[in-house]
């Protein structure tokens, strides 16, 4: 029993940590997760070409298999051009990708909804210790596409929308795990959060990326200098969920300039674009 599925990064317009209402945006980079189910009863994960932590993936291959299997073991294999711990959600396009590319293995992928599968991912993040929130926001707008706005306290959807950007993104060589975050100093900033979940549920998705953007960093400890410098030419930039990336929005043709003034700095700057198709069997 074999199963493939590929899930889309995502990039922030509101981090959830200091009021549980959170809203992201699908980007045109994936992870792939290639699942087959045995009779052994035991789980087994790797990620190809990486030795981080694949707690994750192996409980989403056991939830699944709790709902719609028969106590099915197996093994999960991850490959993914989505940087780890970078702000991008890359826990996220993995456990989407993992959680369809199991049901793909157990011919149930008619059984349970997007939204349904979204929420076991979701599920398996809290069980793995990977998130705060249960960043149902990062998880709706990688299987769903698109850019969303979630209630991440209720695992509810508020606003699934269409957005056509191309998408600048600074990612410094530091990590940082969202599940290290500090909290507390993010619940200091509810009131600008509050100020951002309105302007994002108006459509004022880019404002609202720049607030929060500026907000966080502060709460977070984050150097604003990269924000600041592409505000002038793009339609939005944020640290991206509890950082390092910084994820810039608009058309190409001015985000040139601010790829040019962020090329100085260490790590890596790319382009890529937003992406409306979510997560897909393989
Ligand atoms: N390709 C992958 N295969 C398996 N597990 C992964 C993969 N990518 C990420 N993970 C899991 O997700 C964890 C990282 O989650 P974390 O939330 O810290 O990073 P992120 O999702 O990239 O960041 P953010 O939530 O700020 O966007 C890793 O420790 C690992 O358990
Ligand atoms: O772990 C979490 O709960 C989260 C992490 C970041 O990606 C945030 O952007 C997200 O809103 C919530």
């Amino acid at each position: 029993m074999q199963g493939a599925a590929a899930a889309p990064a995502a990039g922030t317009v509101l981090n959830a940590l200091a009021t549980g209402t959170g809203s992201a945006f699908a980007i045109d980079v994936e992870t792939t997760a290639r699942v087959t189910l045995d009779d052994s009863g035991s789980i087994t994960g790797a990620i190809t070409d990486g030795d981080g932590d694949t707690a994750l993936i192996e409980r989403c291959v056991e939830r699944v298999v709790d709902r719609f299997g028969d106590g099915q073991g197996g093994h999960v294999e991850t490959e993914s051009s989505v940087p780890t711990a970078a702000g991008l959600k890359s826990s996220s396009a993995a456990a989407n990708a993992t959680v369809l590319a199991t049901l793909d293995a157990l011919d149930a992928g008619d059984a349970c909804s997007r939204t349904a599968a979204t929420r076991i991912g979701v599920e398996a993040a809290r069980d793995a210790g990977v998130t705060v929130t249960g960043a149902f926001d990062d998880a709706a707008a990688s299987m769903l596409g698109g850019l969303v706005v979630t209630d991440n306290d209720e695992d509810d959807l508020l606003v699934r929308d269409r957005v056509h950007w191309d998408v600048l993104v600074w990612t410094p060589p530091a990590t940082a795990h969202s599940a290290d975050a500090d909290v507390e100093r993010c619940r200091q900033i509810a009131p600008m959060a509050d100020h951002v979940a309105d302007l994002a549920l108006s459509g004022e998705y880019g404002t609202a990326m720049t607030v929060n953007g500026l907000a966080y960093a502060a709460a977070l400890g984050f150097d604003p200098d990269p924000m600041v410098e592409a505000m002038a030419d793009a339609r939005g930039v944020s640290l991206s969920g509890t950082g390092p990336s910084v994820v810039a929005v608009g058309n190409r043709e001015h985000l040139e300039a601010v790829a040019d003034r962020w090329d100085h700095r260490e790590g890596r700057t790319w382009f890529t674009t937003t992406r409306t198709r979510g997560a897909r069997v393989l």
